[in-house]
């Protein structure tokens, strides 16, 4: 069984409408299965993150798909605190060689959405994981999937009424399905 877990902050629950999407995604594969875990704002004391189980089961599994809203432009203080908590894991080299992917929503169609995926992927590289993007090309797909056309990460674009688009939760599974699929390797 491939392990998958999907870490993520979320304000007011789209972000989180995307992590679950994902995790379906990855639940969609035979012989994977997908952990959530959300990053709580109650866990930072004085600007710092502090979760030992969740921490534990990021420590412990194949692949690591990361999500946040994006906030100014990049990665919301949540998630950034998260980010700056792992650091000790990258003197370790603890998740190196670990499958990663992210995703991001904005409520602009041009919000500076990828600065907050290339953050993520950034930060993936920094623990010597293998960053998975989006292979759907846009327009080219017969769902419509990949609507933003981001190829290194999944950018979602909230709805006016303030939800999550449709074809973004498509998109959401889809990279779940896809990192999935890399993590549990070829079937024949
Ligand atoms: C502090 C703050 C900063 C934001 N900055 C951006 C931004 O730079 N670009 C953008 O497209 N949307 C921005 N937004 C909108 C959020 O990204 C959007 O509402 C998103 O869906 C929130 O995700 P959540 O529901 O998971 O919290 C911002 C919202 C807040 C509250």
């Amino acid at each position: 069984m491939s392990r998958l877990a999907v870490v993520y902050h979320s304000a007011t629950g789209t972000t989180e409408i995307l992590a679950k999407a994902v995790a379906a995604g990855v639940h969609s594969v035979a012989g994977a299965e997908a952990a959530v875990l959300k990053i709580e704002g109650t866990d930072i004391d004085r600007g710092r993150y502090t979760n030992g189980e969740i921490m534990r089961q990021l420590d412990t599994c194949d692949g690591i798909l990361f999500g946040s809203p994006t906030f100014m432009g990049s990665v919301s203080a949540q998630f950034k605190a998260f980010m700056d908590a792992s650091s000790d894991r990258y003197s370790e080299r603890a998740w190196a060689g670990k499958l990663a992917a992210g995703f991001t929503i904005g409520s602009s169609p041009s919000g500076d959405q990828l600065n907050c995926v290339q953050t993520l992927q950034v930060f993936a590289s920094q623990h010597g994981m293998l960053w998975a993007g989006i292979d759907l090309p846009t327009g080219w797909d017969s769902y419509g999937r990949n609507r933003m056309g981001a190829q290194s990460g999944l950018i979602a674009l909230q709805t006016d009424a303030g939800g999550v688009h449709r074809l973004d939760r498509l998109t959401a599974m889809y990279l779940g399905e896809r990192v999935a699929g890399l993590a549990t390797g070829p079937t024949s």
